[in-house]
């Protein structure tokens, strides 16, 4: 059962105290069992019901035991279609693109301290060199 697909709109049904699904990180999970247990309260459960609630979820930091309340709770994996609602900040596809403007500046990083290293090292030798000289 936990390896179901499901589709935005299918999850979107299930909004309601009784029936509430939400989306964290790609995953489906059956919060009904929950809402009346949640320390953030029911609400805000009931706010995100049938949608995305990965930023919700991230943003208050929650602990590893919540985490551990979610896998208790998952019921399939979203099947994203063209249309459907993308993820903000914590979606892998805009992490994976933050991280390959990383991944740029940290090769930029490593050229600038290379040549500035090949820089003073020769500039290191030319003095040495003037020195001999004298
Ligand atoms: C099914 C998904 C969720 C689970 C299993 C869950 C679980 C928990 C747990 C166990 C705590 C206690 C503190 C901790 O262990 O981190 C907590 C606190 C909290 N949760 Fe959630 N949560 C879920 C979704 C959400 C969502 C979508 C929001 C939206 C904003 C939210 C807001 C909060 C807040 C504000 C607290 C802090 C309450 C306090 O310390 O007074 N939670 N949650």
């Amino acid at each position: 059962m936990a390896d179901k697909d499901y589709t935005y709109s299918d999850v979107s049904e299930h909004s309601t105290k009784k029936d509430l699904f939400v989306v964290i990180h790609d995953k489906v999970y059956n919060a009904s069992s929950f809402v009346d247990e949640h320390p953030g309260g029911e609400e805000v459960l009931l706010d995100v019901g049938g949608q995305d609630a990965t930023e919700a979820f991230e943003d208050v930091g929650h602990s590893d035991e919540a985490r551990e309340i979610l896998d208790g709770l998952l019921v399939g994996k979203l099947k994203r279609q063209d249309g459907d609602p993308q993820p903000k900040s914590y979606a892998p596809a805009a992490s994976s693109s933050s991280s390959t403007e990383g991944a740029g500046l940290g090769v930029g990083l490593y050229a600038i301290i290379l040549i500035g290293g090949v820089l003073a090292f020769g500039a290191y030798k030319y003095l040495q060199s003037q020195q001999e000289g004298q």
